[in-house]
C-alpha cells in the first residue's frame, strides 16, 4: 500500500480512549516540510533465506513523526533499522526493492553505509551511553568526524536541543552512566542531535522508562519534529497517537503450508486516519486490542 501524504488533512479524530494530538502546522516551518524523505518502494528484508518483511511501499515526508505499530515479529525493527544500513551490520540480512533517500538509493554500490548513518541517527531502546563523560559522550561523534569550531557550544547546544542541559551543565564530567534512565536516553538523542543528521531513527526509545520519562522524551519528540524526520517503533498506541503524525501499521502474514511468516505493511496514513476511520479491518482489530 502505498499513499501519498495530505499534510492538510492531519488532526481531528481519534479512537475511542485513544486521543490523537492533532498538529497545527508550525509558524515559520520550512517549505519542505511534508516532502518525502524517504521513498520505499516494494521493499523488503531477509535474514539468510527467512524473509522477516516485504512488499512495503511508503514515502515517509520530512519534518514529520511516523510511527511503526503492529504485533511483535512483524518486522517494525527490521524496517527501521533498513533505512540507516544497520541491517548491514548483521550477518546474512540483504534487502530487496528500493530504498530512496533524499532520491537517492541508500542501497546503490558507491553509497557510504556509514555516512547514511550520519545523516540518519539511531536512538534504541535501551539507552546506550558510551563508558564515557556525559560531555565526552555528546562530543564522540562530532569529534570522529573532524567537527571543527568550539566543541563546548556544540555539546551544550545539543544536550540543550534534547532538554537535558539545565540537569547536567554542573557535572558534564560525570560518567553517562551516572543518569537516571530517562536522563540516559535524552543523552543518547543528544549524541545523535550532535553529528547534525536529517533523520532520527527511535526503536521503542521508552520501553524502558517510567511514564514521567517516557512524557519528557514525547515532549523533546514533539519539539524536535521542527528540524527532524522521526520515525519511531513504538508498542505503544497512545504513544502513537500522542506524538505522531502518522502512522504505519504492520501485521505478520501467516503462510500455514509453507510454515512462514512474513511481516506486511497493512496500512498507513494519517495517525488521526488510522486510529478513527482505519480502512482495513485488521488494523482496527489491533488498535481496539482484539488482536495482536
Ligand atoms: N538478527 C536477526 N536474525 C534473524 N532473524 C531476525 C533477526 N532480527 C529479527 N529477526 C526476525 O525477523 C522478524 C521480525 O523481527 P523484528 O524484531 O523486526 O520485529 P518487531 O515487529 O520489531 O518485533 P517486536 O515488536 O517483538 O520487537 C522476526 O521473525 C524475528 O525473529
Amino acid at each position: 500500500m502505498r499513499r501519498s501524504p495530505h499534510p492538510e488533512n492531519a488532526g481531528g479524530g481519534g479512537h475511542p480512549g485513544i486521543q490523537v494530538t492533532a498538529r497545527e502546522p508550525e509558524a515559520g516551518a520550512s517549505q519542505d516540510a511534508g516532502v518525502p524523505v524517504f521513498e520505499l518502494q516494494d521493499a523488503s528484508v531477509r535474514y539468510g533465506s527467512f524473509t522477516a518483511v516485504k512488499g512495503v511501499s511508503m514515502d515517509i515526508p520530512r519534518r514529520e513523526i511516523t510511527a511503526f505499530i503492529g504485533p511483535s515479529g512483524c518486522g517494525k525493527s527490521t524496517l527501521l533499522r533498513s533505512f540507516n544500513r544497520m541491517n548491514d551490520l548483521i550477518p546474512g540480512a540483504s534487502v530487496g526493492g528500493t530504498f530512496r533517500y533524499n532520491g537517492e538509493d541508500i542501497y546503490a554500490p558507491e553509497v557510504d553505509p556509514v555516512e547514511v548513518r550520519r545523516r540518519i541517527g539511531m536512538v534504541f531502546q535501551k539507552p546506550n551511553p558510551f563508558p564515557k563523560s556525559i560531555y565526552d559522550n555528546v562530543a564522540f561523534g562530532p569529534r570522529l568526524n573532524g567537527h571543527r569550531g568550539s566543541m563546548d557550544d556544540l555539546v551544550e547546544e545539543s544536550l540543550r536541543k534534547a532538554f537535558l542541559w539545565d540537569e547536567v551543565k554542573d557535572k558534564l564530567k560525570d560518567s553517562g552512566f551516572s543518569l537516571s534512565g530517562g536522563q540516559q536516553q535524552r543523552l543518547c538523542i543528544a549524541r545523535a542531535i550532535a553529528v547534525s543528521p536529517e533523520v532520527i531513527l527511535m526503536d521503542e526509545p521508552c520501553s524502558a522508562l517510567d511514564p514521567i520519562a517516557t512524557l519528557k522524551i514525547e515532549d523533546l519528540m514533539r519539539e524536535m519534529r521542527n528540524e527532524y524526520t522521526i520515525v519511531i517503533v513504538t508498542h505503544n498506541m497512545q504513544q502513537a497517537a500522542r506524538v505522531s503524525d502518522r502512522t504505519a501499521f504492520l501485521t505478520v502474514d501467516i503462510d500455514d503450508q509453507a510454515g512462514e511468516r512474513t511481516g506486511a505493511l497493512v496500512e498507513y496514513d494519517l495517525t488521526s486516519t488510522i486510529f478513527s476511520n482505519a480502512s482495513d479491518k485488521r488494523t482496527e482489530d489491533y488498535i481496539t486490542g482484539r488482536f495482536g
